[in-house]
């Protein structure tokens, strides 16, 4: 897959955000209307119009962690962090590990679950306190869209196997991705989804929406508030087996009839969303990409893809 796929044409990054920033750094409700209509959310399709204002954002100034760490600490709170290093993509941990002991709920209890096909290549970490890593062994498939796929076949078993029983929120991300700024308790909710990088300005025509009726990652042309990323979603443990559950048999569901949505695991995750709306929304601050340079609404890069080379990475 190459990257520049899935981008906003170059003409369209060009585009500089309108004058959103009222206040504290996140869009006001006013300049959020105005962005939906820009984007193609009609006036006549007046429930998501409504979806698209009213879904918290989650932007820097929008929040208050003294106060949100001291509810969370009240409550105990126990944060799972899944991530899959099958084949080649275990050089990718290291970073992520790395950088999540300086970001990732620092002061709260974490549990790393790292899933792999590759234990003895597994590095050890030195991990803060409270912070433990468990390597969980499962096995590998041949194509690297399987392998990306099968992810919440794997989060949905373990969530009633053992996440449950373990952590209270799960976050779950892919791993050739580092940790580059506060990374805290203001993005948990019920359920949480972030924004595809590549997406945030684009109007809805531009989503890569799975549109062929037949697949079960189905959006027609005139829905879906946002195209969100694959790479990075939680809440809830219950919640996210809801979520990894319906992504898992649609895409079985789609395999039995020998189709494969176009986007994957990232297809079906946003045919639920658009169902079932996450509780909480994070802002490009939370997942970016440089490969999109640095628009002036992403004031703090917090979380950032890391480069690869697609081919060879994937290459079994
Ligand atoms: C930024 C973003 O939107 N990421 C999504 C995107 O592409 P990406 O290009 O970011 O996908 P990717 O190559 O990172 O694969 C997704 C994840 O699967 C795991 N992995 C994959 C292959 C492999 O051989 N070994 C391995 O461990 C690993 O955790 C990796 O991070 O599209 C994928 C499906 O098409 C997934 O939805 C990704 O979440
Ligand atoms: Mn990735």
């Amino acid at each position: 897959m190459s990257l520049s796929k899935r981008c906003v044409p170059e003409s369209q990054q060009k585009v500089t955000q309108p004058n959103i920033t009222v206040g504290a750094n996140h869009p006001s409700y006013k300049n959020l209307i105005i962005i939906a209509l820009l984007n193609g959310h009609s006036v006549m399709n007046f429930r998501y119009l409504i979806v698209y204002v009213m879904t918290i954002r989650m932007w820097d100034g929008s929040f208050n962690i003294d106060i949100l760490n001291a509810q969370f600490h009240q409550r105990g709170v126990r944060i799972g962090l899944t991530v899959f290093a099958i084949k080649k993509y275990t050089v990718f941990l290291k970073i992520f590990i790395e950088t999540a002991e300086k970001y990732f709920m620092v002061g709260h209890k974490v549990c790393y679950y790292v899933f792999t096909d590759r234990p003895q290549d597994i590095p050890s970490f030195s991990l803060g306190e409270g912070r433990t890593l468990n390597v969980i062994e499962v096995t590998s498939y041949k194509r690297w869209q399987d392998v990306t796929m099968r992810r919440m076949q794997i989060i949905s078993e373990n969530c009633l196997k053992r996440f449950i029983y373990e952590v209270d929120y799960l976050v779950c991300s892919d791993v050739d991705m580092m940790f580059a700024g506060h990374h805290g308790v203001e993005m948990l909710s019920d359920v949480f989804a972030a924004i595809h990088p590549g997406f945030f300005q684009a109007s809805r025509k531009q989503f890569t929406h799975e549109r062929r009726p037949e697949s079960q990652g189905y959006i027609p042309e005139d829905e879906g508030d946002y195209y969100y990323t694959g790479c990075y979603f939680g809440g809830k443990v219950e919640e996210v087996y809801k979520v990894a559950n319906f992504c898992h048999h649609a895409m079985m569901a789609d395999k039995a009839k020998n189709m494969e949505a176009l986007w994957h695991d990232e297809s079906y995750l946003n045919r639920y969303f658009l169902y079932y709306k996450p509780t909480k929304l994070l802002s490009p601050e939370y997942v970016w990409n440089n490969y999109y340079g640095s628009p002036v609404y992403v004031k703090i890069k917090r979380f950032l893809h890391v480069d690869k080379d697609f081919e060879k990475i994937r290459s079994n």
